[in-house]
């Protein structure tokens, strides 16, 4: 455990684009923000306390030299942070473990659904090939299996830490109609993820199936995803994660049946969660107590219940919350401008992304026999006289 050397009032430095800042750190001294992506060592004078997204790469580089004692990310991945580095020199470091799991599932959910609209199928009758089965991946098992989903799951690590029922990535390839990627990205030891799908990898997927990536971009070689979509045009590609962000690849693009910028996880709970944990694991480093509630920080949704009529499409409630869709075209509509144009657009739509709420902030009641599938879906129960109802 490291030694707290810090006592208030303290210098933080956080970067502007994680909600509740105000209210969660304000009173610990001077909060100062900034845009993460180009953050360096010039800003990073006097600062105690650097709290960051997944765009700033957190390495020697930035903090050499620096007054740095404590990193934040409010993120669930850690690939930008050179862990390592923190604990030679001492920095206390925390991360944000499944602050937004519920939204890249609500996200996953959304986009799979799409692709069994838009091609004819149930998505209760497909087989689905989970890899990675931690905060996301556990979650989406739950639910699709809730949905009446076969499923094939993939993690080496679990395996070996717990034994039992497991896929290895062969069989996942073989088997599955969808792929869903929900592993971190490393690059180093046994279970090493970067361009864990490369071209042979792509050629073993199922006649039709579809890949869907929220993980990381790089997971999944880009090169070798433009190669096997070309030859194998019976493969969807559902992507929310690209290599070399914010650059991406134009033809990778045109491959997608969903293409969407880094949004999987952006659900309103999923950010402010992020930070609130943020700030609990500071105020724990530094002795302090904290008594604030996380649901002081969330807003009502504008729609919090909804009556399904007997001849609703089942799938309005999803689309209510969120369509992917919206996403895809405002991702698409950026490659008609240059790639400076695009990489900034790519960041922009992140930063001014719309209120997203999660599924279950929305309860839902129904006339017909569907409502258990859509409970299975994540969407509350339990209609109250006492909340404000929509008809639809
Ligand atoms: N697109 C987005 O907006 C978001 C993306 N993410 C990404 O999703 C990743 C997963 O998130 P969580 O489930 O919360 O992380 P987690 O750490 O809870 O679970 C990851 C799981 O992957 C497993 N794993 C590691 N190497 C593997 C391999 N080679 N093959 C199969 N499984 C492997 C681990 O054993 C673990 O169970 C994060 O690391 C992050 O990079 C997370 C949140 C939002
Ligand atoms: O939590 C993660 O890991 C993610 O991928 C986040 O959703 C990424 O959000 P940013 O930190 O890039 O805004």
């Amino acid at each position: 455990m490291e030694a707290r050397l810090l006592t208030p009032p303290l210098k933080i430095l956080a970067d502007e684009n994680l909600p509740g800042l105000q209210s969660l750190f304000a009173e610990l001294g001077e909060l100062v923000t900034a845009p993460g992506r180009h953050l360096g060592a010039a800003d990073l004078h006097g600062v105690d306390v650097l709290l960051v997204r997944s765009v700033t790469q957190v390495r020697a580089e930035l903090l050499q030299g620096s007054s740095v004692r404590f990193v934040g990310t409010a993120t669930i991945g850690t690939d930008h942070v050179d862990q390592a580095y923190l604990a030679e020199q001492g920095i206390a470091f925390h991360s944000a473990p499944g602050c937004n799991a519920e939204a890249v599932v609500d996200y996953t959910l959304n986009c799979l659904w799409q692709w069994c609209q838009a091609t004819g199928r149930d998505l209760a009758q497909q087989r689905v090939g989970i890899l990675g089965v931690g905060n996301v991946g556990s979650r989406l098992a739950q639910r699709l299996q809730a949905l009446g989903c076969e499923l094939g799951l993939c993690d080496p690590p679990r395996q070996r830490r717990e034994g039992g029922d497991w896929q290895s990535l062969a069989e996942i390839l073989r088997e599955s109609d969808i792929v869903c990627l929900h592993t971190p990205l490393t690059r180093e030891g046994e279970d090493a993820t970067w361009h864990l799908f490369d071209e042979a990898t792509l050629l073993q997927l199922r006649p039709g199936a579809c890949v869907l990536n929220a993980g990381r971009g790089a997971v999944i070689s880009a090169e070798a995803m433009v190669k096997v979509a070309t030859a194998r045009p019976d493969l969807s590609w559902i992507l929310d994660v690209w290599e070399q962000e914010p650059q991406i690849d134009p033809q990778l693009l045109s491959h997608a049946f969903i293409a969407t910028p880094h949004i999987a996880g952006y659900s309103l709970e999923g950010k402010v969660r992020g930070s609130w944990m943020l700030a609990q694991a500071l105020y724990a480093w530094l002795g302090l107590p904290f008594n604030q509630p996380l649901s002081s920080l969330l807003p009502e949704p504008a729609v919090a219940a909804v009556h399904l009529n007997a001849d609703a499409d089942p799938s309005l409630p999803m689309r209510l919350i969120y369509d992917p869709f919206q996403d895809d075209r405002a991702l698409r509509a950026l490659f008609t401008r240059s790639p400076e144009e695009r990489a900034l657009g790519f960041d922009r739509l992140r930063r001014e992304y719309p209120v997203r709420r999660e599924f279950s902030s929305l309860t839902l009641s129904c006339a017909t026999n569907q409502l258990p599938r859509l409970h299975a879906l994540g969407f509350s129960q339990a209609v109250s006289s006492a909340v404000k109802r929509v008809d639809v």
